[in-house]
């Protein structure tokens, strides 16, 4: 309606009322001239008397009149939602002329700051699913307006909806800027778990899946190609069980890789010993500087390798993936006061920022865990190279942002760590690819990884069979016909032709053609070869 309009209007109904005045006025004349002759009053009486009757009439007139507008006006409105949050209705839906409006969301979305408090969200854009674990909003913006307004205001918008920011989890479409996904969950995340993937789930993920989301569906990435993980979270909220989980599912996903471990808690890994190219339980940062030396060789050999591909115009050599994990990482950047461990530690940044910036190009993946997310427990040369995080609960944000990375609080809808519940362990916060997603990771059985890793070291073992004979697998032949795990130096020097009186040069030469240092059998006194260390050699030289 415009504004001249408006004026005629009031113009017209100013000019009804003093016609319908006067006329009054000579009826009421009229009234109380008959009502003072039929009845024999005073002009006083018969004064009070038609007023009183005036009053009553017009009461009744007005009575029907709001009943006959009430009436109409509920035939035109649309009819308010009770499955939205709480507020304030009239305001949301206003005398805004056109479609019918959405009063829950636009109240809440107004209210919180993500929309402006002219502008509303219509009921013809909205639609609402009651699923198992909360309701399902599916809803177009005002077209000024883009789904990262929500995204910075998920906060205020669960306190509309009576719940807490960990109740939320919201989507955004490929389509449009504007639509938006919230789902408002009936109980905190993770209330009830969700049973463990099964194998063939796991193999059907696009991607390497990492845990639950709050609705159960699996999440994860999309690769670990070119990426590396860092994963944080205060003790006992379950990196360890996560990352466990993690190397399951990449050795169903992958099929085979070349796994480096370094267990710093010294047990967190074991169950993965057997199909590591290189198990380390220690928390001795001269060990993980070895690792890093053994891994930084074959980056540079792979680089060597893409070089000589691009100078003969050849294609790019596909290697095979390589995993380096750590658990609990921060101790191996920690020196004891002396001057070799200071330098150790320095180096140890040195080429760890190496591994993990040149690695993704050559194939080489890190995951480091650590449960001191603090500025100095990994140095941040190293921890910036990261494109992967995890956070764990953590108690502040400062902590958080370590974990997740400096700016991360700018990120759309992003996920303070701080409010997950440190009673449900293995909740985590992942941000990958811009995102963020609430997830709890999964806790297999044992039996199941134990089968997992028992299928991928009888397929390492195939692919040993299937490549010519080497002096190594020659000798893995040998100990798997014999039945044992352990051979002494003396036996298997004879049966790979290496002969010598002296058992001192024959043991030298045995250990040079095999290119691994002997061991000692398990009371520590004979000299010989363990399988385990003889199969990762053979699968490190692959
Ligand atoms: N997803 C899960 N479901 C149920 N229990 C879990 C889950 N994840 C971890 N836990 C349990 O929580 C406890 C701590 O787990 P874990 O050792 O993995 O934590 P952590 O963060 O690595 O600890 P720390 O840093 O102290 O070594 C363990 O008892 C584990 O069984």
């Amino acid at each position: 309606m415009t504004k001249k309009s408006t004026q005629a209007d009031a113009e017209e109904e100013l000019y009804a009322q003093a016609a319908g005045a006067i006329g009054v006025l000579c009826i009421a004349a009229g009234i109380l001239a008959a009502i003072k002759d039929k009845l024999g009053l005073s002009w006083g009486g018969a004064v009070a008397v038609a007023i009183g009757a005036l009053v009553a009439l017009g009461y009744a007139a007005w009575w029907i009149r709001t009943r006959i507008h009430a009436y109409l006006h509920r035939k035109t409105q649309p009819a308010v939602r009770q499955d939205g949050p709480a507020g304030d209705v009239t305001a949301a839906q206003g005398d805004v002329p056109g479609p019918p409006v959405h009063a829950g969301l636009t109240t809440a979305l107004s209210r919180a700051g993500a929309i402006g408090k002219e502008e509303v969200v219509l009921d013809e854009d909205v639609t609402v699913k009651q699923l198992d674990v909360g309701t399902l909003y599916k809803f177009l913006l005002p077209p000024s307006r883009t789904s990262e307004d929500v995204g910075k205001h998920l906060g205020p918008i669960a306190s509309m909806f009576g719940v807490t920011r960990l109740h939320l989890k919201m989507e955004t479409s490929r389509k449009s800027e504007r639509q938006v996904r919230l789902l408002v969950l009936k109980e905190p995340p993770f209330s009830r778990p969700f049973p463990a993937p099964t194998r063939q789930e796991i193999a059907d993920f696009a991607g390497v899946p990492m845990g639950h989301d709050v609705t159960g569906k699996l999440v994860g990435v999309p690769t670990f190609d070119k990426a590396s993980l860092l994963v944080g979270g205060m003790t006992q909220t379950g990196k360890t069980t996560l990352v466990n989980g993690i190397i399951t599912c990449l050795l169903i996903a992958y099929g085979d890789f070349d796994l480096y471990l370094l267990d710093g808690k010294l047990c967190g890994l074991t169950e993965f010993q057997k199909v590591a190219v290189r198990y380390e339980a220690s928390d001795d940062p001269a060990v993980l500087g070895s690792m890093l030396d053994e891994l930084n060789a074959r980056v540079d050999d792979r680089y060597t390798k893409m070089q000589e591909a691009k100078r003969n115009r050849q294609p790019a050599p596909v290697f095979k993936p390589v995993f380096f994990i750590i658990d609990e990482a921060a101790d191996f950047y920690v020196d004891n006061g002396s001057k070799d461990s200071q330098e150790t530690v320095r180096q140890n940044e040195d080429k760890s920022r190496k591994l993990v910036s040149k690695s993704l190009e050559s194939g080489i993946s890190t995951i480091m865990m650590t449960q001191r997310p603090s500025n100095d427990a990994i140095p941040v040369k190293v921890r910036d190279q990261f494109l992967y995080r995890l956070c764990l609960y953590v108690a502040a944000k400062g902590t958080a942002k370590v974990a997740l990375g400096d700016s991360y609080f700018e990120t759309v809808a992003p996920i303070h760590p701080a409010l997950l519940d440190p009673k449900i362990p293995g909740q985590a916060v992942l941000f990958a690819g811009g995102s963020s997603a609430l997830i709890r990771g999964f806790w297999f059985a044992d039996e199941f990884i134990w089968r997992t890793v028992d299928e991928v070291l009888a397929k390492q073992h195939s692919v040993i069979s299937e490549v010519p004979e080497t002096p190594l697998t020659r000798a893995l032949r040998i100990m798997e016909e014999k039945g044992v795990e352990f051979i002494p130096t003396a036996d298997l020097a004879p049966l790979l032709d290496v002969t010598d009186t002296s058992p001192s040069v024959q043991g030298k030469r045995l250990s040079k053609l095999l290119g691994v240092p002997p061991g000692k059998d398990e009371k520590g006194v004979v000299r010989g070869y363990w399988v385990n260390d003889l199969s990762a050699a053979a699968k490190a030289s692959r």
